[in-house]
C-alpha cells in the first residue's frame, strides 16, 4: 500500500506539489496522469528517495520512505532501464539479481524469465534486443525481486503496438501487488489500471478509470 499525506514540493520559487494526498491500496493498478510538467516525475523521485522529501509523508507499505526497510518493499522501473548490452538476458538478470544478497535463486531466475516470454531468448546478447524485449527484461529485474511495490515510468513508452501489449498483459496478471504507473495513454490505462491519479496544478485527484474516463470526455483533461 502507498500512502502520501501533505507532500509538497518546490523547485526555488516554484511549487510543483502542493499538499499531494493519495491512497493507493494493495492489488490496486494506479495510473500517474498529468500534462508535461504537472510534476509526475518529481512526485515518482521523492517516492523512491532520488529527491529529498521536505515537506510532508510517503509510507511505503507502512514504512515511511528513508526509514530502514523501506527499500525492500519497492522496486522501481524507469523509462529507460540501463542494461549491459554485451551480456545476455540472463546474464542481465543474473547480474542485477546478484545485487541484493549476492546468492541467485534459480528457480525465480527461470520463472521470471518465462513470464516476461525471454525464455527462449535469454542466451541472446541484450544488444540485438528489441525494445520490448529491452522492457520485457527490465520488468523481469523488476519482478524478480518480487517487491509489493512497483512503481513505473511510462513502460511502454517508445514501443510498438505488440510491445504495448505484451507489457501491458504482464501487469496485468500481476497479483497482490500496489502498483503505480505514469502512461499518457487512454487506451492503456483502460486496459490495466484500476485507477488513476489525476495531477494538475500541484493537487492529486484520485478516480475509478470509469470515473476519469467520464471526466476526460467532459473537460478534454489530456488534450
Ligand atoms: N531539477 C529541477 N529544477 C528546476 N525545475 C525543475 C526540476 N525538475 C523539474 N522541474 C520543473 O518542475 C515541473 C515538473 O516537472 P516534472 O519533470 O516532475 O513533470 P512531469 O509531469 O514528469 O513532466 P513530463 O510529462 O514532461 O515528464 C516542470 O515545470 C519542470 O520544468
Amino acid at each position: 500500500m502507498i500512502i502520501i499525506r501533505d507532500l509538497s514540493h518546490s523547485y526555488g520559487k516554484k511549487k510543483v506539489l502542493d499538499s499531494v494526498n493519495l491512497h493507493i491500496e494493495k492489488n490496486e493498478i494506479c495510473a500517474l496522469v498529468g500534462k508535461n510538467g504537472a510534476g509526475k516525475s518529481t512526485l515518482i523521485h521523492l517516492m523512491i528517495d532520488l529527491l529529498p522529501l521536505k515537506t510532508g509523508s510517503i509510507y511505503l507499505n507502512g514504512i515511511p520512505v528513508q526509514k530502514k526497510g523501506w527499500k525492500k518493499t519497492v522496486s522501481y522501473l524507469p523509462e529507460k532501464f540501463q542494461l549491459y548490452p554485451h551480456l545476455t538476458g540472463e546474464e542481465n538478470l543474473r547480474f542485477f539479481a546478484s545485487l541484493e544478497t549476492g546468492t541467485i535463486d534459480e528457480a525465480k531466475i527461470e520463472e521470471k524469465l518465462k513470464l516476461v516470454r525471454l525464455w527462449e531468448d535469454r542466451n541472446e546478447q541484450v544488444v540485438g534486443y528489441s525494445k520490448g524485449m529491452l522492457q520485457r527484461l527490465g520488468l523481469c529485474v523488476m519482478l524478480y525481486f518480487d517487491t509489493p511495490i512497483l512503481i513505473l515510468d511510462e513502460p511502454t513508452s517508445g514501443l510498438d503496438p505488440i510491445g504495448r501489449i505484451e507489457i501491458l498483459s504482464i501487469l496485468k496478471d500481476l497479483q497482490n501487488k500496489t502498483v503505480l504507473l505514469s502512461s499518457h495513454h487512454l487506451d492503456e490505462i483502460k486496459q490495466v489500471c484500476t485507477h488513476v491519479a489525476y495531477l494538475k496544478d500541484g493537487k492529486i485527484e484520485k478516480f475509478t478509470v470509469g470515473d476519469f474516463e467520464r471526466k476526460i470526455l467532459k473537460e478534454g483533461v489530456l488534450a
